[in-house]
């Protein structure tokens, strides 16, 4: 499994000044839904994560070209990968860290709350305007936030494998931004970390 542990973070102006370094900059889009789930487990949230080309979950975004900045560098993947233009401002960073695996990398990561009206249109232009579609992005998925029986919901999703501090990103803007409680996100990894030891696993 790709998953790390939360790496030291960065200040994102002390990262800038770094030569000779690259940055990735992915976000968190989510919106508040009333929906229910079999019309009883409600659902909360809408988090938005992706199936990369490569079979693993990771945020939208990408590399940012040396001549851009980093909001305009993301702004600049997201049309591409979700086929609408979803402005990014200094506003919605959250926390620049180190990549854990890959050398002279920095990953810059934003939030971005939305209208549960605005993130369907994502989800739809994702689909049918995204040049990205089908190539280096499979499809956008949610993030379920639940806990059905025998490790359904949130401990099956983290059970799977992410790109490289993604879901350390995840973990931690559930937790900041109030999505999941930190009770349940223990319980949740404890759970994931079960499920991964099965026998049977995959
Ligand atoms: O969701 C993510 N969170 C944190 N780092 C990521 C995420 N997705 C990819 N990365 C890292 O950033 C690098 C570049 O990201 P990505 O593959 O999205 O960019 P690209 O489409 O411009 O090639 C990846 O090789 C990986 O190390």
């Amino acid at each position: 499994m790709a998953t790390q542990s939360s790496p030291t973070s960065i200040g994102k102006e002390e990262s800038l000044s770094l030569v000779g370094h690259r940055h990735a900059c992915h976000v968190m889009l989510y919106a508040d839904t009333k929906a229910k789930l079999f019309g009883r487990t409600p659902i909360k949230h809408i988090v938005l994560m992706q199936m990369r080309f490569d079979g693993l979950l990771g945020f939208p975004g990408g590399l940012v070209e040396s001549k851009e900045n980093l909001e305009a560098g993301l702004s600049r993947e997201l049309g591409e990968e979700l086929g609408m233009a979803v402005p990014i401002t200094p506003q919605d960073h959250v926390v620049s860290c180190p990549a854990p695996s890959c050398p002279n990398l920095i990953t810059h990561f934003y939030v971005k709350k939305m209208e549960e009206s605005e993130i369907k249109e994502v989800e739809r232009a994702a689909v049918t305007m995204a040049t990205d579609h089908g190539l280096e992005v499979m499809g956008m998925v949610r993030v379920p936030l639940y806990f059905l029986k025998n490790g359904g919901g949130l401990p099956s999703f983290l059970s799977h494998s992410f790109i490289s501090n993604s879901r350390s990103q995840l973990l931690s803007a559930l937790q900041q931004f109030g999505l999941v409680s930190q009770r349940e996100l223990d319980e949740a990894v404890r759970q994931a970390d079960q499920l991964r030891q099965r026998p049977n696993a995959q």
